[in-house]
């Protein structure tokens, strides 16, 4: 079933003059724009305990307004459940820290007052109900005045390009249209969070790339709408992302723009986890007389993609070509280093760009030197 909760519902109509409540809410929110405009979402010190275990662990966060975080981990590294806990579906008993979004203190408001978009997994929307009707549901439990509902409605299907699509049904819809529609149901009631678990991980390759391009234009249009994404795939953290969330065992291995996760890893973890990477023993990348060389407690890191294949030379790395694989646009290439005998360097080179490699070919590796990045293991 659909799984696509706006979860700020209306307040009853008020019996008094509307006006002056108006004024004041517009009034409220102008000061709250004010002064919040750095602070998108704040935790402070959050730990998550289910019993003995503590799946998130003193974890702080700062977003800035209109920012887009990916959250990355393998599974069960607790991104659910901080995304729970941002929405207010973790039992107050498992927690302690505190949330601040927009400004006000959340932590311990109800999921319906804190005014948030979410989109999970299955994007399913309600089948019986029109796209319009899907999309209008947030705002009719709001209890939005109808001309009003209308005119939302039909901002939020422009906003993800289905503008003439409010009278069709979700059958008639592709996969992405429907995603698409389950973004806009999100959107509608203005959230001051969007919060992504996965969004795109029921679609197929092609669909997931161009509907993460969808959001990636959407996030550019809506300037202020903070966005949290827990994902799965590298591709969505890089193409995405202001910043990436790396976590592991409920904790923070790094928190960085992606460019500077992939270029600068934290540790050989963070290093693995985002692209492949070579890790090294220093005083193989090193020369002698370089203090690096003799670094023991550290590891060299080269990506693929900064080793290059020659013939074979005086570089210290070399050894024999054991694997080729073809990805299209360039070959990975596998070497069995003569010093690190097990562990295959490997290099990505564009496919064309000069011979191509053969299995059993024995071969140096040039890098440089000023591309090695020393990192804790
Ligand atoms: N309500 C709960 N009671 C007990 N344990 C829980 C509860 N919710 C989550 N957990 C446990 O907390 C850990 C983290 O779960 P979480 O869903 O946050 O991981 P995740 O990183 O999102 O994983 P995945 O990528 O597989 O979705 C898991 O071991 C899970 O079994």
């Amino acid at each position: 079933m659909q799984e696509i909760e706006p979860v700020n519902f209306a307040s009853p109509p008020s019996t008094l003059s509307a006006e002056p409540r108006a004024l004041d809410r517009d009034r409220d929110r102008a000061a709250a724009r004010d002064t919040t405009r750095a602070a998108g979402v704040q935790i402070d010190r959050l730990t998550v305990r289910f019993g003995e275990r503590a799946v998130l662990d003193d974890l702080s966060l700062t977003l800035e307004r209109g920012e887009l975080l990916t959250v990355l981990g393998r599974s069960g590294c607790g991104k659910t459940t901080l995304l729970r806990f941002i929405a207010g579906f973790v039992e107050a008993d498992y927690v302690t820290g505190r949330l601040t979004v927009a400004g006000r203190d959340l932590t311990d408001a109800p999921p319906h007052q804190r005014n948030l978009g979410l989109l999970f997994q299955s994007y399913a929307l309600f089948p019986h109900l029109s796209v319009f009707d899907n999309v209008a549901f947030g705002l009719r439990a709001r209890r939005v005045k109808r001309g009003d509902i209308a005119r939302r409605v039909a901002d939020a299907l422009k906003l993800v390009q289905l503008g003439d699509a409010g009278h069709l049904m979700p059958a008639q819809l592709s996969g992405g249209m429907q995603q698409r529609v389950a973004l806009a149901r999100a959107l509608v009631i203005e959230p001051d969070v969007l919060l992504l678990d996965e969004p795109l991980s029921a679609l197929d390759a092609n669909l997931r790339a161009s509907v993460r391009s969808e959001l990636k234009s959407l996030h550019e249009r809506l300037p202020d709408l903070t966005i949290v994404c827990v994902t799965h795939d590298q591709d969505d953290a890089l193409v995405l992302s202001d910043r990436t969330l790396l976590m592991r065992d409920g904790r923070i291995a790094q928190l960085g723009t992606p460019q500077a996760l992939y270029e600068n890893p934290a540790d050989g973890f963070v290093a693995r986890y985002l692209g492949a990477a070579n890790l090294l023993a220093p005083s193989l990348v090193f020369p002698i007389g370089d203090a690096r060389h003799a670094e023991r407690e550290k590891l060299a890191c080269l990506r693929p993609e900064q080793l290059k294949i020659d013939a074979l030379g005086s570089s210290p790395l070399h050894g024999t070509i054991s694997a080729v694989d073809w990805y299209g646009a360039t070959l990975s290439v596998a070497v069995e280093l003569d010093a690190m005998p097990g562990v295959p360097a490997l290099v990505s080179m564009q496919h064309g760009a000069g011979r191509t490699p053969i299995r059993g070919d024995r071969v140096s590796l040039r890098y440089e030197v000023d591309d090695v990045v020393l990192i804790r293991p």
